[in-house]
């Protein structure tokens, strides 16, 4: 479902991404570790079609991915900060989001934030939101269009732990459903409780 084939990115000389070749299949969970810089959320980027790619291939759903010409499709994606707009409700600003694919009903964005426990803050603006809130908000952009792959970089970021748990859990739920996810986590926890397989990367390279 998701071919990544000797893929190899450098920026400046500094080699970010060297001889990535894997094969996800549907339906699983995929963790990637590895310490800060070492390429985790370039890769993500590279699958979604956000960054060049120097050599290599990457093909979803059969699609070849393409930067800024065939981004990902069908996917629910966190990469690097939403730009919600803070002066908005939480409710509206997904709505605004939900508008630009129009897939989607009112009814599937209240879906979602009840889904990440957002539902009684709905009506609060953004900029009245916790860290917490605002990841639990980019959860809910991420799955309200009922997206069959999730990229989640960082998931867990800035949540607490009965939060953590949580969304978890909601990961969990959305796998056994048979959606793919890759995410990345730098606690094993998650990697461990969520993940069918998982790779290390470390410069850029698979190690693990
Ligand atoms: N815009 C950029 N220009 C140049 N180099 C960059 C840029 N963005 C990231 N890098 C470099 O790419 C490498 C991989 O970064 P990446 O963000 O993928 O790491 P990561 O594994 O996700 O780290 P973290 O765990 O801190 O999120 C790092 O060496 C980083 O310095």
């Amino acid at each position: 479902m998701i071919e990544i084939k000797n893929v190899n990115k450098k920026m400046k000389d500094h080699v970010i991404l060297k001889n990535i070749s894997i094969s996800i299949k549907k339906r699983i969970c995929v963790g990637f570790v590895g310490h800060n810089g070492s390429g985790k959320t370039m890769l993500l980027k590279a699958i979604c079609g956000f960054t060049k790619i120097d050599i290599g291939e990457i093909w979803v759903d059969n699609k070849q991915i393409i930067f800024s010409e065939k981004y990902i499709k069908n996917a629910g994606v966190i990469i690097e900060q939403p730009s919600f707009i803070n002066y908005l409700t939480g409710m509206d600003n997904l709505l605004a989001l939900a508008n630009i694919q129009k897939m989607i009903s009112k009814n599937d964005v209240l879906l979602a934030l009840k889904k990440v426990g957002l539902i009684d803050a709905k009506d609060k603006k953004v900029k009245e939101y916790s860290l917490g809130m605002k990841q639990r908000l980019r959860i809910a952009q991420a799955i309200m269009e009922h997206p069959h792959i999730l990229i989640l970089d960082e998931p867990f970021n800035g949540l607490d732990k009965d939060s953590i748990t949580e969304i978890q859990d909601l990961i969990l739920d959305y796998k056994n459903k048979g959606t793919t996810i890759l995410l990345t986590s730098h606690d094993d926890r998650q990697i461990d409780y969520l993940c069918d397989q998982v790779y290390e990367l470390n410069g850029g390279e698979i190690v693990e």
